[in-house]
């Protein structure tokens, strides 16, 4: 987290008074189905019973290896998919609602405060279309009727994101793949968006290039007053631009906790071996590598007890039988949530 960022988020800017969105329960399992009659025969349990709160203003980012739920996470809180159960609450101006029960009317007319920008801009990016063809798509569905007005507004827009405004004639494939995901930002903010999930926004783009996209996320966010969930494997970056992390391991959230915090008293054994394997150049500074056993579980049949035993270096009996309770510590007034018997049963001898 850097110095700047630092200080835009305000420990008292997470009191609860500042939640933007509630997640209570969340359950996206994804239906198997066989046989001529496509019978649902089981579920991919990608997000299984998430609690989460997004507070205004922060950069949430989400890490875990492949499969572990983190875009179905993303997608579920934007009801992009639709979960199978629990509560999705948002913040309204006139008060809470939840975006899981919403009639699909009423969700097409909030859709444009929740936005996503996606790893690959070409998702969103029609290659038949110049880009100010694409971009004023959204502006149509949110009502500007006037095409000059949506020049105007296009013209603004690439201006944001540091793109000359002549580029509108152009088509997707004449521009590089960072440009590119400027057009995909700018696009996803032409609708005023307050809450933007970026899926590995950054992440197939050069080390160079992914700086200044990531230089401009953070310039956007505080211009506009944004909250973004950042999901990304890449734990280099998370770091560099989360105020917050949350840990996710087989659909279920093993540890959240502010950025500084996380990597200084990481607690999951999950989370030790995640960041053991982060690249560090100073030689003093590396960490011991626990290397990771095996792949995740399949999440169709996931393990009984904790999600991670059957892959954790310090596994003991009760991890086979029993789901761990959140447990929470809290550091400088902050919290630090991890879900671990081994992490319980050591903060209780303490406390005893
Ligand atoms: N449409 C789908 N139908 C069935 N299973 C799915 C679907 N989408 C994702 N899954 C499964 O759900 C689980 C979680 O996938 P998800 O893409 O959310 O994980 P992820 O952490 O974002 O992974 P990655 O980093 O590779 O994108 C995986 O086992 C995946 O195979």
């Amino acid at each position: 987290m850097t110095d700047q960022h630092q200080n835009q988020i305000q420990k008292g800017e997470y009191g609860d008074q500042n939640i933007l969105i509630k997640v209570r329960g969340l359950k996206t399992w994804y239906p198997i189905r066989t046989g001529l009659f496509k019978k649902i025969s089981g579920y991919v349990k990608a997000v299984d019973n998430v609690d989460l709160d997004i507070y205004r203003g922060e950069v949430l980012g989400v890490v875990g290896e492949s499969g572990c739920g983190k875009t179905t996470l993303g997608k579920s809180i934007l009801q992009l998919i639709k979960p199978y159960s629990g509560e999705v609450r948002y913040q309204f101006h006139d008060g809470e609602k939840n975006l899981c029960t919403m009639p699909k009317e009423k969700l097409d007319n909030v859709r444009n405060k929740l936005q996503i920008v996606f790893q690959d801009p070409y998702s969103s990016l029609n290659p038949a279309f110049t880009i100010f063809g694409s971009m004023e798509e959204p502006l149509i569905r949110f009502g500007m009727k006037s095409k000059s007005e949506r020049r105007r507004k296009v013209a603004e827009l690439l201006k944001e994101v540091n793109l000359p405004e002549n580029y509108m004639e152009r088509y997707p494939n004449e521009f590089s793949g960072g440009q590119r995901q400027r057009i995909g930002i700018a696009r996803a903010l032409s609708v005023d968006p307050e809450f933007v999930v970026c899926d590995e926004a950054v992440s197939a783009l050069d080390v160079s290039i992914q700086a200044q996209v990531l230089q401009l996320l953070i310039d956007l966010k505080k211009k506009r007053h944004l909250t973004y969930m950042f999901i990304t494997h890449n734990l280099s970056v998370v770091e560099y631009i989360s105020d917050r992390i949350v840990v996710m391991y087989l659909g279920h959230i093993v540890e959240v906790a502010d950025t500084d915090e996380l990597f200084q008293h990481t607690l999951h054994p999950y989370t030790k071996a995640l960041l053991s394997a982060i690249p560090i150049a100073d030689i003093n500074q590396r960490r011991k590598r626990i290397p990771l056993q095996g792949d995740v579980p399949s999440p169709v049949h996931p393990p009984n007890g904790c999600p991670f035993h059957p892959r954790c270096p310090q596994c003991m009996e009760i991890c086979k039988r029993v789901v761990p309770e959140p447990v929470t510590q809290i550091r400088n007034g902050r919290s630090h949530m991890v879900c671990c018997h081994l992490v319980k049963q050591q903060s209780e001898k303490e406390t005893v």
